[in-house]
């Protein structure tokens, strides 16, 4: 707990997109975010009354004009990370089928992947150990 009091916990859904040849989506997040320039996996926060499956549909289909189906999302892990001014609790679905070609839709980057070199890529603290994760268990 912080000198201020408590931090409000905060509830992310996030998604790993896995094409066929074993590539993952990473997004960069955008000017005037927080964490600006940092690499992340497509998500957000889920809103009162979405499931977290819902939210990563949402956010998928608005970030990248791309559809999964709610069964296509898998869950493979997730993050509890504290940071200064919040708490983060996200779960990572895997997908790897989807409608529609994925492409920047918000004026972030994306990139396409492979697991090993995800470390190579500045990523929010958070998913630091979830690209451990995949690198370890995919
Ligand atoms: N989407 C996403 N957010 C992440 C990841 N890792 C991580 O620490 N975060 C943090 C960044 C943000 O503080 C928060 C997600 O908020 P957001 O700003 O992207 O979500 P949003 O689009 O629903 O929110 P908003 O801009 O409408 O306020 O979670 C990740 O892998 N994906």
């Amino acid at each position: 707990m912080s000198a201020g009091g408590p931090k409000p916990v905060i509830h992310v859904a996030a998604c790993a997109l896995l094409d066929p040849d074993g590539r993952i989506l990473i997004a960069r997040r955008p000017e005037g975010k927080p964490m600006a320039g940092l690499w992340e996996f497509p998500g957000g926060k889920i809103e009162p009354g979405e499931t977290p499956e819902q939210t990563v549909v949402r956010e998928l289909r608005e970030e990248l004009g791309v559809e999964p189906c709610e069964r296509c999302l898998h869950p493979f892990a997730f993050v509890s990370h504290p940071y200064e001014t919040f708490h983060i609790v996200m779960p990572l679905f895997l997908c790897r089928t989807w409608d529609g070609f994925a492409r920047p839709l918000e004026g972030q980057e994306i990139a396409w992947v492979r697991k090993e070199k995800l470390g190579e890529y500045r990523l929010s603290p958070a998913d630091r150990s979830l690209a451990a994760e995949i690198r370890d268990r995919l």
